[in-house]
């Protein structure tokens, strides 16, 4: 009754086991030539037009010659091109930085994206487990742009359907790896995409020294070094408390020192008071007269100051009440900046247990209190577990340098801060090469940005204590 299609017969059932399987020999149905042909020549047009119609300004480089060597013969073509190569030449030696804007960027952007991007597409985003193999098929999520900056490619990239940002940041390392890069950066431009950052060098591999101190007085944000894309880092100090992590020899001092020196005209105007606490002895002791009789090494002494800090506080909450919200620094009312270096020495490490809890409460009442009537906290420490500084999270902005474990990252700069490419586990340990790098993590911003602090060496704090105490006998 049923006809018997080509192939459905079956073939080599020489078992006589119940579950062999029944092996049907496929059916092959003979395509035309022309029809072949035809389908090849189809997907070359729609190839042709949608290069041309994603990348005009290199298919016109390519094809304007080649049609006018066509048309006119090959002097004509050559003549042609050598005129806008007499003005991109000289253009890209003369003045790079446009060419790079206008040109260069773009150039490379084109050529990375076919060369290491499309071409790795596949197989990384198969290995990685990104992709997916559904029904036969491939599954990708979809390269849609690649834009080129004078350190990193930037991937624009659309998630397949049902992917969370977390898978991606979770294989930064296959993705940087299958790329060719050191590192991956994962960011959320809206839902469903991300833009992938991959360094190509390090812009901040070169130590910088001392940013000038500034000419006006400023309460901030204060220029204390360079961030990865070349602008300024410039740190925020009124209005948040910051605190600096990192490993011994991180480079903690020059993010301190950055700070005071951005501040040090308002310091002079009477627009801030710098309140110094360094139980180390070691680190602020070094430019002592820049904080006058608001220093202090001894633990007893700090805590003296600290709760000084907490009483101007307080007086100043209760004059600003239902008068002014937030705090605008005046010679009456200056913004007080209280750096403490090595803050675990003062509530971890501290014998005394009394001591140790006052510290640890004026600290608390200063960070949660403190912003909105001027009074700010710069801390620095080497070891952020919760047993060591347990108000940590009282600090908006963080500041991850150079730590001795991965761990340790989120511990300082919140979590998913390391899945979403803040290896500060991986910065180098030499301090040329490592010394002042780190990530912050701003409170407006879940995504690190990567720093590095300028070197303030001791003649410039020596200079930097001269001129202050010039300044002020004047
Ligand atoms: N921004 C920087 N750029 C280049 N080198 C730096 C930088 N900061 C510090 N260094 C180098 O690293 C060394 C250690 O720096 P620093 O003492 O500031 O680290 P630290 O984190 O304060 O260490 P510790 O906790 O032991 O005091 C310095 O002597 C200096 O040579």
């Amino acid at each position: 009754m049923f006809k018997k299609l080509p192939g459905d017969e079956a073939r080599s059932l020489v078992s006589t086991t119940p579950d062999t399987a029944v092996v049907f020999r496929p059916a092959v149905v003979q395509t035309p030539a022309i029809i072949t042909i035809l389908i090849f020549l189809g997907r070359l047009i729609v190839g042709l037009v949608r290069t041309t119609w994603r990348h005009p300004v290199a298919v016109g480089v390519l094809a304007v010659p080649a049609a006018l060597c066509w048309l006119y013969g090959w002097r004509v073509a050559l003549v042609t091109a050598t005129i806008p190569l007499s003005v991109l030449i000289p253009w890209a030696l003369f003045d790079r930085s446009t060419f790079n804007a206008w040109i260069g960027w773009r150039l490379l952007a084109w050529w990375r994206l076919i060369w290491v991007y499309r071409r790795h597409w596949q197989p990384v985003m198969m290995i990685s487990g990104l992709g997916r193999h559904l029904r036969g098929r491939d599954c990708l999520p979809r390269l849609l742009k690649v834009t080129c900056t004078s350190w990193a490619d930037v991937v624009t990239v659309k998630m397949l359907t049902g992917q969370a940002v977390k898978d991606w940041a979770d294989r930064i390392e296959h993705l940087a790896h299958g790329f060719g890069a050191v590192s991956c950066r994962v960011t959320v431009t809206r839902a469903g995409r991300l833009l992938l950052t991959f360094p190509r060098c390090d812009p901040l591999v070169v130590p910088l020294p001392a940013v000038s101190v500034p000419d006006t007085p400023t309460v901030g944000p204060v220029e204390v070094g360079k961030q990865e894309d070349g602008q300024p880092w410039r740190l925020k100090v009124h209005g948040t408390h910051v605190l600096v992590a990192g490993a011994t020899g991180a480079g903690k001092g020059s993010v301190i020192w950055s700070a005071i020196r951005g501040l040090l005209p308002a310091v002079r105007a009477g627009l801030v008071e710098l309140w110094a606490l360094d139980p180390k002895l070691m680190e602020l002791s070094f430019g002592r007269a820049i904080f006058g009789h608001r220093y202090a090494a001894d633990p007893e002494e700090c805590a003296d100051l600290l709760d000084e800090a907490v009483s101007v506080m307080q007086k100043r909450a209760a004059r600003f009440a239902g008068v002014q919200r937030n705090h605008i620094p005046t010679v009456e009312d200056p913004f007080i900046l209280v750096i403490v270096d090595e803050v675990a020495f003062l509530t971890a490490y501290q014998p005394d247990r009394a001591l140790r809890q006052r510290i640890t409460a004026a600290l608390a009442t200063l960070t949660t209190q403190g912003r909105a009537v001027g009074v700010g906290v710069l801390a620095a420490l080497q070891d952020p577990r919760k047993e060591v500084m347990n108000i940590r999270n009282l600090f908006p902005d963080k500041i991850a340098l150079r730590l001795d474990e991965s761990e340790q990252v989120d511990m300082v700069l919140g979590d998913g801060a390391r899945d979403r490419g803040a290896l500060a586990d991986h910065i180098s340990p030499i301090p040329e090469q490592g010394a002042g790098i780190g990530f912050v993590r701003l409170e407006t911003s879940p995504d690190p940005i990567r720093v590095r602090a300028a070197y303030v060496s001791d003649a410039d704090i020596r200079d930097m204590a001269r001129d202050l105490v010039r300044g002020e006998a004047a």
